[in-house]
C-alpha cells in the first residue's frame, strides 16, 4: 500500500521560463510545509482545453483556463499563477491564496542606464500594455511608445542587447527578480507615475477547495502561504478591477498597501494617449471584526468604493474599459499561439502586465 503522507503533491505548470521558475519556488516551500515531495507536471494549452469550458474557467486567459481544468479533473493538486493574469471571477470548486507580494513596480530596462526622466526626446520605449503605454504619455509627452510582445528576455534584447532597436522596454520588477535579471533595471517606476497593474508582483496558489478547506490535506500548507497584507491589498485592487468591469487590455492601475492599520488604495485610469488620467486614493480602517463584517469585506468596498468615484469622474468616457478586452475567438484554438507570458501573444493578458 502507498502511504498516503508521502504521496507526491503535483503542481500544475506553463512552460515559459517565467512560470516555471515562480512554480520552483511554491513547490519548494510546499515541500517546507507538508513534508511531501512536490512533482512539477507541464500543462500544455494545446489539446488541453476545451473551448466550451474557457469562460467560466478563466475567460480569455486560455492559460489560466488549462491549469484550472487540470486543477479539476485531478490532473494537479495545486497550481500557481501570476496573481494579475488571473480574471476576477471565482471558480467553483477551486480556492486561492496569495503568498508575500514580490515588488509590485513597473521597471524601465533603459541603454546606457537611462531612467525615464533622462530619456532623450522622442526615445522609443517599448511596451504591449496599454496601461504602461498610457501612463508613460501622461509621464513623457515626447516619447515614443513602441507596441512589442515576446517573454522577458526577447523584449529585453530589444533595449539591451546587441541589436537593441529600441531606447528602453517597461516590465514588471517581480518578474525580473524571480528571473534573477535585475541588472536590467535602470529605473523601478514609481507608482504615482506608473502605477502597476491590479495584483501585479503578486502570486496565486490556487487548489481544490475540498484539499484546502478545514481539514483538508493542505489546508495548513495554504494558510501558511497566506500573507495578510498581500491579501488585503490585492482584495482592494481585484475589486476595483471588477467594479470598473475592467477587460484586460483596459488602462487601469491600481495599487495598495498597509500603512499604519490602514489600508491605502491608489488607482488611475488614463487615455491611451496619455493626454488625460484620472486618479484616486482612499483610505479604510483594518479593525478586524466588527459586527459581522472582517478586513477582507473592507479591503473589497474600499475597491468598490475607489472604482466608483472614478466613474463618477467619466472613467469609462476616458478609456475602453470593459470593450477592450474582447479578444478574436480564434485566439482559443490558434495552434501558433504561445504562452503571452512567454511569447507575449497579442490579444491574451498583454495589459496587465
Ligand atoms: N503579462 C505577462 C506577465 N504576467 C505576470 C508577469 C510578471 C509580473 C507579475 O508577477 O505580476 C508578466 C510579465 C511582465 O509584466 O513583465
Amino acid at each position: 500500500m502507498p502511504h498516503p503522507d508521502v504521496a507526491p503533491l503535483r503542481l500544475g505548470t506553463r512552460g515559459s521560463a517565467l512560470a516555471t521558475t515562480q512554480s520552483g519556488m511554491v513547490a519548494r516551500r510546499l515541500e517546507e510545509l507538508t513534508g511531501r515531495p512536490v512533482e512539477l507536471v507541464r500543462i500544455r494549452t494545446e489539446g488541453d482545453v476545451r473551448t466550451g469550458s474557457l469562460a467560466s474557467l478563466g475567460g480569455t486567459g486560455v492559460f489560466v483556463a488549462a491549469l484550472r481544468e487540470a486543477l479539476l479533473d485531478g490532473r494537479c493538486d495545486v497550481a500557481v499563477h501570476s496573481l494579475k493574469d488571473l480574471p476576477t471571477a471565482l471558480v467553483e470548486g477551486l480556492t486561492i491564496v496569495t503568498p508575500e507580494r514580490e515588488d509590485p513596480r513597473d521597471a524601465l530596462c533603459a541603454r546606457a542606464g537611462h531612467t525615464l526622466g533622462s530619456l532623450p526626446r522622442g526615445a522609443r520605449v517599448g511596451t504591449g500594455s496599454p496601461r504602461r503605454a498610457a501612463q508613460l504619455r501622461a509621464a513623457r509627452p515626447d516619447l515614443d511608445v513602441v507596441d512589442i510582445r515576446g517573454n522577458v528576455d526577447t523584449r529585453l534584447r530589444r533595449a539591451l542587447g546587441p541589436d537593441a532597436d529600441l531606447d528602453a522596454v517597461v516590465l514588471a520588477c517581480s518578474g525580473l527578480v524571480r528571473l534573477g535579471r535585475t541588472d536590467a533595471v535602470t529605473d523601478a517606476l514609481e507608482p504615482s507615475v506608473v502605477t502597476p497593474a491590479p495584483g501585479q508582483g503578486a502570486l496565486a496558489v490556487e487548489a481544490r477547495t475540498a484539499d484546502v478547506g478545514p481539514g483538508g490535506p493542505l489546508a495548513d500548507a495554504f494558510a501558511a502561504l497566506d500573507h495578510r497584507a498581500t491579501r488585503l491589498a490585492v482584495l482592494a485592487e481585484r475589486a476595483l478591477l471588477a467594479r470598473l468591469e475592467a477587460g484586460c487590455a483596459a488602462p487601469v492601475g491600481a495599487l495598495a498597501h498597509v500603512e499604519e492599520g490602514q489600508l491605502v488604495l491608489g488607482a488611475v485610469v488614463a487615455r491611451t494617449d496619455g493626454t488625460e488620467k484620472l486618479q484616486h486614493r482612499a483610505a479604510t480602517p483594518l479593525d478586524a471584526m466588527t459586527e459581522g463584517r472582517d478586513d477582507d469585506d473592507d479591503a473589497r468596498e474600499l475597491g468598490v468604493r475607489v472604482a466608483e468615484a472614478l466613474l463618477a469622474d467619466g472613467a469609462d468616457r476616458l478609456a475602453p474599459l470593459a470593450s477592450t478586452a474582447a479578444r478574436p475567438a480564434s485566439a482559443t484554438t490558434d495552434p501558433a499561439l504561445a504562452d503571452p507570458t512567454e511569447a507575449g501573444a497579442p490579444g491574451q493578458d498583454s495589459d496587465r502586465s
